[in-house]
């Protein structure tokens, strides 16, 4: 049978000790609601002594978590610390106290300056005065994965036989790796059975060198029935185990860790985006289950395997966490495959297979200009096609150009190329464009007037396609021509020829 693991999120506590990351009462309110709705078993809200501000923040999610959520927060083992924590916490149906202090010998001999015995007495105290005011009390050891164990299991002996429920083995500097650290939970959990099989075993991990995650599925393995983690794995230094992380890797190996949590997997997307929101800290792109790449598939031969059948290169469907769905991102390193899918996609038919390559063709030259193809360029791209294809060749040709633009003149260069004959010439004008305009208007020969141009980009980032239109009039009647291209001159220039050729063919 599936063990059920309960989740502490202490984005509000650890994850807010991160430099900027600081929030206010009411943010931190509205954060916690969220961790509510992706159904969290417990919150861990703050540090209530550090500030009349986290005091009420923490008291507020307390009064709103009813029976949705159980409420804690830290205190050391220090007296006005522990009556913090319960003046803010006694408000919620299922409040504890979280108290935390140091098991290694660096903690006791070069922070606190007393001797292990004094240490351990503190911490005695310390939950025994917190059981006189709640039943439900947490001890963490700090510093566990660098303690020596006889002294840490001395301690923990201690605090359970003083009252605490709940024992929190915590890699407080990310220093234990998954086999040690599942090896030290085993320990731990078989003695503990032997003094009190009541008492609920928990991890904190640190991420210090990027084992945070495996460490907490190591010490699920090894028994441990409890974990604290944080959304986006947010936390001191480089963070805490991330619980989108833990949680999905429980769900998709469940078969593995016969384990489940209560976590509703749809809010995990909306939870992270909120954090970002509220925080301003962004994700990496490349976060696993969160970062904005994290379903996103961009070479060909990916994107051809998932059109066959995502489960070639999907492990996770992005609706299962709240996500959009599967992103194809049309790069240079796309196929044509992912190409007819988008083009099929936008609505247009994509079944004959010449103006297909001929089109693809063309995405990949935009591509190599591009970093990412958007769906407004493709659309642009096909419809552009599809109009030249109606004009048949081209007339005129745009060889090479060159524009120069000084703070009241500028001046075009142009080779325009019609069948095998080049034409060359240069002329100034109010600005690049007029320039341009009025040396081609020259080189072709043909009485025409620009009555509208407009240039607008159609796409996004820094490489975004420039797409212009034009009305030219010759001869009383307006033709209309567009072109685009990531360089504007050569759209202008483009659309341009565009409409000089529509006369030009319809003259013919
Ligand atoms: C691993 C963790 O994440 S632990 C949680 C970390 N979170 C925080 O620190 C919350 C924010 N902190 C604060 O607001 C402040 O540091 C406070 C309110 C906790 C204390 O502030 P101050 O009284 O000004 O003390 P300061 O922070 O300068 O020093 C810490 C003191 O607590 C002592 N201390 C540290 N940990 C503990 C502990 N677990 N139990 C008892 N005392 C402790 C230190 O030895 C030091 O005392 P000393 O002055 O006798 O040497
Ligand atoms: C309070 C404890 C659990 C902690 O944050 C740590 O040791 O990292």
């Amino acid at each position: 049978m599936n063990r059920n693991i309960i989740v502490l999120d202490t984005t509000l506590r650890d994850g807010e000790q991160v430099p900027g990351a600081k929030l206010n009462a009411q943010q931190k309110a509205e954060f916690a609601r969220q961790l509510m709705r992706l159904r969290v078993d417990i919150i861990e809200a703050g540090f209530p002594a550090s500030s009349k501000g986290d005091f009420q923040a923490v008291q507020e999610i307390a009064r709103i978590a009813g029976e949705r959520a159980a409420v804690t927060a830290l205190a050391r083992a220090v007296k006005g610390d522990i009556d913090a924590v319960y003046e803010s916490v006694k408000l919620a149906q299922n409040p504890f106290i979280h108290i935390v202090l140091g098991t290694s010998d660096i903690h006791v001999e070069r922070k606190f300056h007393r001797s292990k015995d004094a240490v351990l007495q503190m911490g005695v105290d310390a939950v025994k005065y917190a059981k006189s005011l709640l039943p439900q009390v947490q001890y963490s050891t700090e510093d566990a994965s660098r303690s020596d164990f006889e002294y840490l299991w001395r301690t923990i002996e201690s605090v359970v036989k003083a009252g605490a429920t709940i024992i929190n083995v915590p890699d407080t500097v990310g220093y234990a790796e998954p086999e040690q650290f599942g090896d030290l939970i085993c320990r731990i959990n078989e003695r503990l059975k032997n003094i009190n099989d009541n008492v609920i075993l928990s991890v904190h991990c640190h991420n210090d060198l990027g084992l945070a995650t495996a460490n907490t599925l190591s010490a699920i393995k090894n028994g441990a029935d409890k974990i604290e983690c944080t959304i986006n794995g947010l936390g001191e230094r480089a963070g805490n185990a991330s619980l989108e992380e833990v949680v999905m890797a429980l769900r998709v190996r469940e078969g593995h860790y016969r384990c489940t949590t209560n976590i509703e997997a749809k809010e995990l997307t909306r939870t992270s985006r909120l954090l970002t929101y509220l925080t301003g800290l962004d994700v990496q792109v490349n976060k696993a289950i969160t970062g904005d790449n994290a379903f996103a598939h961009s070479s060909g031969i990916h994107q051809d395997g998932l059109l066959k059948d995502k489960n070639v290169y999907e492990i996770i469907s992005p609706e299962e966490v709240g996500a959009e769905k599967m992103e194809l991102v049309l790069t240079a390193r796309s196929g044509r495959h992912a190409f007819k899918h988008a083009v099929e996609k936008m609505g247009f038919d994509a079944d004959d297979e010449q103006e297909l390559e001929e089109l693809f063709q063309k995405f990949i030259a935009l591509a190599d200009l591009k970093k990412e193809v958007y769906e407004p360029d493709i659309f642009y791209l096909v419809n552009s096609h599809r109009e030249m294809s109606k004009l048949g060749p081209s007339l005129y040709e745009l060889g090479s150009f060159q524009v120069t633009s000084h703070t009241s003149r500028a001046t075009a260069a142009v080779e325009l190329r019609k069948g095998d004959e080049a034409l060359t010439g240069s002329a100034d004008g109010d600005g690049p464009i007029d320039a341009l305009y009025s040396v081609m208007k020259t080189l072709t020969g043909l009485d025409v007037n620009v009555k509208h141009y407009k240039i607008n980009s159609i796409s996004g980032g820094k490489e975004a396609v420039g797409r212009v239109n034009l009305h030219i009039e010759h001869q009383g009647k307006l033709y209309t021509a567009r072109a685009m291209d990531t360089d504007i001159i050569r759209a202008s220039a483009m659309a341009f020829l565009n409409g000089v050729n529509a006369v030009m063919l319809e003259k013919a």
